[in-house]
């Protein structure tokens, strides 16, 4: 059996929904489980109703909700006919479990109103796709995934639960595959002991496509996507970005680690323990070989560069001239766990401590004060963190050339630098 990964942008307009029919003419007579997102950038709107209702501007969340609604419904009637009445019904039931708690009060967490919210984008996605495949007599069965991925209550975070999940994926799961060869499921969502529904953190649905093919001991996943595989940068930042046909496991947690946006950071561990090849190939063309991640090291890289944006560079300093070691900073520490902060760079002096964060204003304000009470904090914003794997001087000079480097770092493998424009 395999697993297959459509995103976002591969079901982004009738058209791509068409082509992935296409893909999947060339699998014929295979088991495959298709694991599939929201469409396009359907979560962000979804985000946008929930922080309306969240702040109390119900009629402000029922519009944008509308919206959302229009552009399913508009969708399904290009590609659904002789099924449209029950694809209708369908939809409309997912719509209703949204609209009646929009029309509630927010009195829990918002975090649990975002994932009752915005789970509706691969649920509706997922009909749709389902739907269409049958009308072009690709014969699927479309199955709920929150009756099979068993999560804590961590809303938007959630941590599955492996051995519920394993037992219902092979309960309900390995017949279905009796009756059918494929099996349309979604990405990014799962539900919790209390049957609340549960998201896995954004861009989650990699990590999915993983847990199943770990529990279902697949032969490979497949991650569809709009660039041709794994290149050595993203091409919206490095046009001259290249493919690279091969990588290991390791390099690729590496570069999510560093900020790649191409795989989910936590996509690779289920893969790995099984030692499950991961291809990640282009769905607009298909002839081309993609990459194929393994658990094999391929013999030379390129330089691999990874760009995060929108940076801030706190300084911690000690107030009285003393190190900074010791109790202050496991407090700075656990102030940071706390706020849930992950510093993508950090770097000791005699006095000071220096840390790059993503610029999360709420999060960067509630640090400052915090820590404010042991050090002399400043920031500084709008920085860029410029990472490079298996590094050249041809490529640091190139790529910093005409920034001011504000910190610097290297190993034998990897230099990080956090710079300004000039
Ligand atoms: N190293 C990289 N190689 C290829 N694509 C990358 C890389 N880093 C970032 N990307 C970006 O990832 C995008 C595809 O991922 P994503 O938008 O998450 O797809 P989807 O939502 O359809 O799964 C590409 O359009 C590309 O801009
Ligand atoms: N729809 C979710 C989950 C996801 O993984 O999406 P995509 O496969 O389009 O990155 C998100 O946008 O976060």
């Amino acid at each position: 059996m395999k697993v297959f990964k459509f995103g976002g942008a591969s079901i982004n307009s009738f058209e791509r929904i068409q082509n992935l029919a296409t893909i999947l003419e060339e699998y014929k007579n295979e088991k495959i489980l298709i694991v599939i997102s929201a469409m396009g950038k359907m979560t962000n709107a979804l985000e946008k109703v929930t922080e309306a209702f969240y702040s109390g501007k119900k009629a402000d969340a029922l519009r944008l909700f509308e919206k959302i609604k229009q552009n399913h419904l508009t969708l399904l009637k290009y590609a659904v006919t002789q099924q449209w009445e029950a694809a209708t019904n369908d939809l409309l039931n997912f719509f209703t479990e949204v609209e009646w708690l929009l029309h509630d009060k927010p009195v829990k967490e918002y975090n649990y109103y975002y994932d009752q919210v915005v789970c509706a984008g691969e649920l509706l996605s997922s009909t749709i796709v389902s739907y269409f495949l049958n009308e072009e007599k690709i014969l699927n069965k479309w199955i709920d995934v929150r009756d099979l991925l068993r999560t804590d209550n961590t809303f938007r975070e959630a941590v599955i639960d492996w051995p519920v999940t394993r037992q219902k994926i092979e309960e309900k799961i390995l017949p279905l595959f009796r009756e059918t060869d494929l099996v349309i499921t979604q990405g990014f969502i799962g539900s919790s002991n209390e049957n609340e529904s549960t998201t896995l953190g954004r861009e989650g649905s990699d990590y999915t496509a993983a847990v199943f093919a770990n529990i279902l001991n697949a032969e490979s996943v497949t991650i569809w996507k709009d660039v041709e595989g794994v290149m050595n940068a993203d091409p919206k930042d490095l046009p001259g970005a290249v493919n690279i046909p091969e990588l290991s496991y390791k390099e690729v947690i590496e570069m999510a680690y560093y900020g790649a946006q191409v795989i989910h950071p936590k996509t690779i561990k289920p893969l790995q323990n099984k030692n499950i090849p991961l291809h990640v190939k282009s769905f607009i063309e298909r002839q081309l070989p993609g990459t194929v991640i393994t658990g094999k090291n391929p013999h030379h890289l390129p330089p691999i560069i990874v760009y995060k944006r929108n940076q801030v560079l706190m300084t911690f300093e000690s107030k009285d001239f003393s190190f900074v070691e010791g109790k202050p900073v496991n407090t700075l520490y656990e102030i940071l766990e706390d706020i849930k902060i992950k510093p993508n760079l950090t770097q000791n002096a005699a006095i000071s401590l220096y840390i790059c964060m993503d610029d999360v204003a709420e999060k960067i304000e509630k640090v400052a004060m915090e820590a404010s009470g042991i050090f002399d904090v400043q920031l500084e914003k709008n920085l860029t963190l410029l990472t490079i794997r298996h590094y050249t001087a041809e490529f640091i000079n190139k790529l910093t050339e005409n920034k001011t480097i504000v910190l610097q770092q290297k190993t034998a493998n990897t230099i990080q630098v956090l710079m300004r424009e000039i």
